[in-house]
């Protein structure tokens, strides 16, 4: 019945102050407010409805983005957002879109590395959207391999210009978001050619189309790539592709001959290149910004998918019965809390480690103002670990949570498909997980062979066996006398080790700061306890390895898990309710906030355009001839 709290009974069980933990979980009370009044907003502005996008075609769909995003930028405008409260309700808002990379890389890339006369050229035009920006760097025929990038940049000291061209097919620029259809300029990364020598890969902003009618510019070829994974999901972005054509880059000044420069090298008007002395990888600065956003945002869609699987696994009951009383709710079998729990802890672990990583990115970028680079490789090895770890368990955990939903979380209602389609490709963008791996691999080589065995330092006590574990993993690896390229494949999984002991230490620091609200700080330890017991059952090969503990030890722990998880059961709900998400934020029947599914799900069946018929459109030219026959059969 609706108005009815069919999760009622769950919540009464709840042992801690879950507004408390809202506030945990938004980061303080100032966040906390924005997230709820925006989520809100969103939530009862039918203007923003997305229940209906995998019934639309490619074209209604991409069409139907373009709207909701001018609408939102509508409603930022009268409401007179802050920069804040306008990027929670692009969150909120849950399209991809071409947005998402004007505010998320564009906009970013000229505040990291523009200088203030490139700062004050560009971003008033971009904040105010009279310019649409794209991040071009991937090509064709490379993406990993950034200073294997073709595109050139040949400075022309006569008319003192870039002309940027597409060499070759595998040079057209290929995936950057936004770029296919509406992005009027890009941040293109280049190789740099002054006076026939060639300086490796720099960014520049080039305009694509003109601002009168948006046709591309003389020169430019481009088009969106195509449909990919999933029918709605990231089918609202337009991926696009884009090749240069000997481009007079008149309109912009080259990134890298002014703004970059300043960092890592100068071209003067005579055309000379001057090399500074600063890592020339503070070209990458915009991705390592990235990287540390993307952690953020595991933990909200890894919490979203968790907030649907948990709150169904309480209303699905399944066997069980006695004497005709109710039958068991799934989320009481002891498989249902080994599968759940853990990625219930991890949204929690993520959450805390994307706090102390944006601390971390806003450290780095300090030092680097003052030309302190000390601490630019941790930073590049931890955005880079983080960003692979966190993303591959949370992609996971999506698909492991629409299993524990059984067959109704194969439906679209469910939510859970679609945020799977969505979300996996932060598995490869950003940089392919395994890739970043390999960074960290070698960071963690090249601390071994400064430090000596002892990797890590000042963690707390509880870790000692992940640090011992990473610590064996490299010396088994670097004891042996072979090439980085053999021993990669086991190097990275110390560099996944080394990030599962960041994550682990994070969350027990995290312990040690005050947290207010009755009951909040002991469910937090129980699922610092759970995500670091979980994985030390499964890794715990490695573990009984290092000779740390022993297979006593390796029994006792899995005993703990099962309590653990006993203790978390009564406030399982209460502690996906802390996430705060409003059913439309969800957009899932089974992860509904009262918990009232079956009627919610035979009605919506009902409005699939399938069944606006009784009789299916097909019927009297395919389905009528075959029943009555009237279709020569082959001799049975
Ligand atoms: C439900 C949620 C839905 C969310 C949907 C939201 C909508 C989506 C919105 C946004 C999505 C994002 C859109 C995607 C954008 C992109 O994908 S942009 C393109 C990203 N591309 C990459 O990440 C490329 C990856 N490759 C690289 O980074 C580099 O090529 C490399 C792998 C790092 C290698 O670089 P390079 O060859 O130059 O360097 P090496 O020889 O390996 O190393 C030399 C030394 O440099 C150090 N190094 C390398 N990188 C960095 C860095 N970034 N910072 C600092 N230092 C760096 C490296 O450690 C070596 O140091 P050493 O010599 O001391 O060992
Ligand atoms: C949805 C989406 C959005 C994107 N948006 C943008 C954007 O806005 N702007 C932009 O510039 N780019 C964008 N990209 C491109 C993205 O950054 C690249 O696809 C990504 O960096 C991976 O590079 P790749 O495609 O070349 O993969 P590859 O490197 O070709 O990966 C293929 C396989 O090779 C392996 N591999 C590669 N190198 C090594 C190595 N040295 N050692 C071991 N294994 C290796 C990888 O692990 C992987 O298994 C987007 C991609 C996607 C999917």
């Amino acid at each position: 019945m609706e108005g009815v709290d069919h999760l009622a009974h769950e919540r009464n069980k709840s042992e801690f102050d879950v507004d408390a933990m809202k506030i945990v979980w938004a980061g303080s009370p100032h966040a906390f407010d924005v997230s709820d009044r925006i989520s809100k907003l969103v939530a009862s502005d039918p203007g923003f409805r997305k229940d209906n996008r995998s019934t639309l075609s490619r074209k209604e769909l991409f069409k139907n983005t373009l709207r909701k995003a001018a609408y939102a930028w509508k409603t930022i405008v009268d409401l007179r957002l802050s920069e804040e409260e306008a990027a929670k309700l692009r969150f909120y808002v849950d399209e991809p879109a071409f947005t998402d990379l004007h505010w998320g890389m564009f906009i970013p890339a000229i505040k990291g590395q523009g200088t203030e006369e490139q700062q004050q050229k560009w971003l008033p035009l971009a904040y105010k959207m009279q310019i649409i920006g794209c991040y071009a760097q991937t090509e064709l025929g490379h993406g990993s391999n950034v200073q294997g990038l073709e595109t050139t940049a040949t400075f022309d000291s006569q008319t003192d210009e870039f002309i940027i061209h597409s060499p070759t097919l595998t040079s057209s620029k290929w995936w950057p978001g936004g770029l296919g259809k509406v992005a009027t300029h890009a941040i293109a990364y280049a190789r740099l050619i002054v006076g026939g020598r060639e300086h490796g890969v720099h960014g520049f902003i080039v305009q694509l189309r003109s601002l009168e009618d948006h046709s591309p510019l003389l020169g430019i070829t481009v088009g969106d790539i195509g449909m990919k994974f999933g029918n709605g999901a990231y089918n609202t972005m337009d991926n696009g592709v884009l090749q240069f054509d000997h481009v007079l880059d008149v309109y912009s000044i080259a990134f890298a001959s002014i703004a970059v420069m300043l960092w890592v090298s100068q071209v003067t008007c005579e055309g000379k290149y001057k090399q500074s002395d600063v890592p020339r990888q503070l070209v990458y600065g915009t991705m390592v910004y990235v990287r540390q956003t993307i952690v953020a945002d595991a933990s909200c869609a890894l919490s979203r998918a968790v907030c649907i699987a948990t709150r169904y696994s309480a209303v699905r009951r399944q066997f069980g019965s006695q004497n005709g009383g109710p039958e068991t709710q799934v989320i009481d079998y002891k498989t249902q809390q080994s599968r759940l729990f853990p990625l219930l802890a991890s949204a929690y672990a993520f959450r805390f480690i994307g706090e102390w990583l944006k601390w971390l990115y806003a450290d780095v970028t300090q030092r680097l103002q003052a030309n302190d680079f000390s601490t630019l490789p941790e930073a590049h090895a931890c955005t880079a670990g983080l960003k692979s770890l966190t993303t591959t368990a949370t992609a996971d955990g999506i698909e492991e949570c629409r299993k524990l939903c059984g067959g109704h979380g194969y439906l679209c209602s469910s939510g859970l498909p679609e945020l799977f389609a969505v979300y996996v490709p932060a598995c490869t963008y950003e940089g392919d997980n395994t890739v970043l791996l390999l960074q960290v691999a070698r960071f963690l080589m090249k601390t071994v062979s400064q430090l000596g065995s002892r990797l890590s330092s000042k963690k707390p006590v509880g870790t000692i066996a992940y640090m011992t574990r990473v610590e064996h993993l490299m010396q088994c690896r670097c004891g042996v006398q072979r090439g980085f390229a053999e021993l990669s494949a086991d190097l990275v999984e110390a560099a996944v080790a080394h990030c599962q002991l960041i994550v682990v230490s994070k969350f027990i620091e995290k312990l040690q700061q005050e947290i207010p609200g009755k009951g909040v700080k002991q469910q937090l330890e129980v699922l610092c306890n759970i995500y670091a017991l979980f994985l030390l059952h499964k890794h715990q090969g490695d573990f009984l390895s290092t000779g740390c503990i022993t297979p006593k030890h390796a029994a006792l722990a899995n005993d703990e898990l099962r309590s653990l998880y006993s203790q978390v059961r009564p406030n399982a709900i209460a502690l996906v309710d802390a996430f705060n998400y409003t059913d439309h934020y969800l957009g899932s029947i089974l992860g509904c906030y009262d918990g009232n599914v079956y009627p919610k799900l035979y009605e919506a069946a009902w409005k699939d355009p399938l069944n606006e018929s009784v009789v299916p459109d097909g019927y009297h030219l395919y389905i009528r001839p075959l029943l009555k026959q009237e279709i020569r059969t082959a001799r049975l």
